[in-house]
């Protein structure tokens, strides 16, 4: 991307924003730190967000949070790993990973470095010493048993062939359309949740979209306010244990005053995006019994928003 945006700056001589043409630049080149691993993250996000309302779990059978959920992820890019790894972190199980040379499955959970390591140093995911099972034809990983298949890696994976032997109750669209038309009508028959694409995968692009806002500002986020925060913070902690007499040791006290980094700042953007995102949606998707599913209801939304703007604007001519 960065020769892009050399290109450009180079054919557009003396124009201020031409950085902002192209997103997903290096950090070294105007890109933005948490860009890599954005859309993993929103997906992790998403899913969790999903997972948690107890009213839509319990249609699915299955209790409310991410803590013990088993997940298949298709896919150990980009996409697929930080998935997988924020997924972890939130509390879930990890029994499939499937890629292009087979799929591996263990009903205890997989440990991603172990995986990443052992493929990188043998070149493939099958002969997993940690694995139960494993599959040659990778597509028989994704129709393994859990409660979430994360598709991170190409579009048309669940489609009318396989879609009788999904067993997930939940689909996170983390590749760009994975889902066939006709496999998703018949998952959400099932009863099923699908997570669609164009919101599940959307933390990437919301992060090119900080970096875009970066570059037309021409300033790091936090650079004008990191220290002046830490300084306030400082003198109200300074503050406080005069009052109480209570003294702060030196991690608690660096914990309450340090001020947020760009990283921090685009994480805490991309999670509040994700979070909120999925509650319209699903808000639009409750209000109406026409509406069958996230996918139809976050097209809906987004018409609205649309519409909505017209209407406030008033069409001239
Ligand atoms: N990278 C991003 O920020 C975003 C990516 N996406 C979508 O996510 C998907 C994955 O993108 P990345 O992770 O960036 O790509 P990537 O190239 O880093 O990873 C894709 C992975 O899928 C694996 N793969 C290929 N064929 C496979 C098969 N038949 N079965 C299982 N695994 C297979 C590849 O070996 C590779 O490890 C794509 O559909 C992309 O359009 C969507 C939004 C943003
Ligand atoms: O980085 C972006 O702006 C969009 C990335 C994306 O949505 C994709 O790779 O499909």
């Amino acid at each position: 991307m960065s020769w892009i945006a050399d290109t450009y700056q180079t054919m557009n001589p003396g124009q201020l924003d031409a950085l902002g043409c192209v997103t997903g630049k290096p950090l070294a080149l105007h890109g933005i730190a948490g860009r890599k691993e954005a859309t993993g993250r929103g997906v992790a996000i998403a899913v969790r967000e999903c997972v948690d309302i107890a009213e839509d779990m319990k249609k699915l059978g299955l209790t409310a949070g991410l803590s013990g959920k088993r997940v298949i992820v298709q896919g150990l890019g980009n996409v697929g790993y930080h998935t997988i790894k924020y997924l972890l972190e939130f509390g879930a199980t990890i029994v499939g990973i499937c890629e292009y040379e087979g799929a591996i499955y263990s009903s205890s959970g997989l440990n991603l470095d172990e995986v990443f390591t052992h493929r990188k140093t043998t070149g493939s995911i099958l002969g997993f010493p940690g694995a139960q099972k494993e599959f040659k034809n990778s597509a028989e990983g994704l129709e393994q048993d859990c409660d979430i298949l994360v598709p991170a890696a190409l579009e048309n994976q669940i489609t009318i062939a396989n879609v009788a032997n999904i067993k997930a109750k939940i689909i996170a669209e983390a590749a760009n359309g994975p889902t066939t038309p006709e496999a998703a009508e018949v998952l959400m028959k099932r009863g099923c949740i699908i997570i669609p694409d164009m919101y599940c995968n959307a933390g990437g692009v919301t992060v090119s979209y900080f970096e875009w806002l970066k570059n037309l500002s021409h300033v790091a986020f936090g650079r004008m306010d990191k220290r002046y925060e830490e300084n306030a913070n400082l003198n109200l902690v300074n503050m406080v244990e005069k009052t109480t007499g209570v003294t702060l040791d030196a991690v608690q006290r660096s914990m309450i005053v340090k001020g947020a980094t760009e990283l921090e700042l685009v994480n805490s953007g991309l999670e509040d995006t994700m979070i909120r995102s999925y509650h319209e949606i699903r808000d639009v998707q409750m209000a109406n019994p026409k509406i069958d599913g996230l996918r139809t209801a976050a097209f809906v939304s987004s018409i609205d928003k649309v519409a909505i703007s017209y209407m406030n604007m008033g069409i001239w001519p």
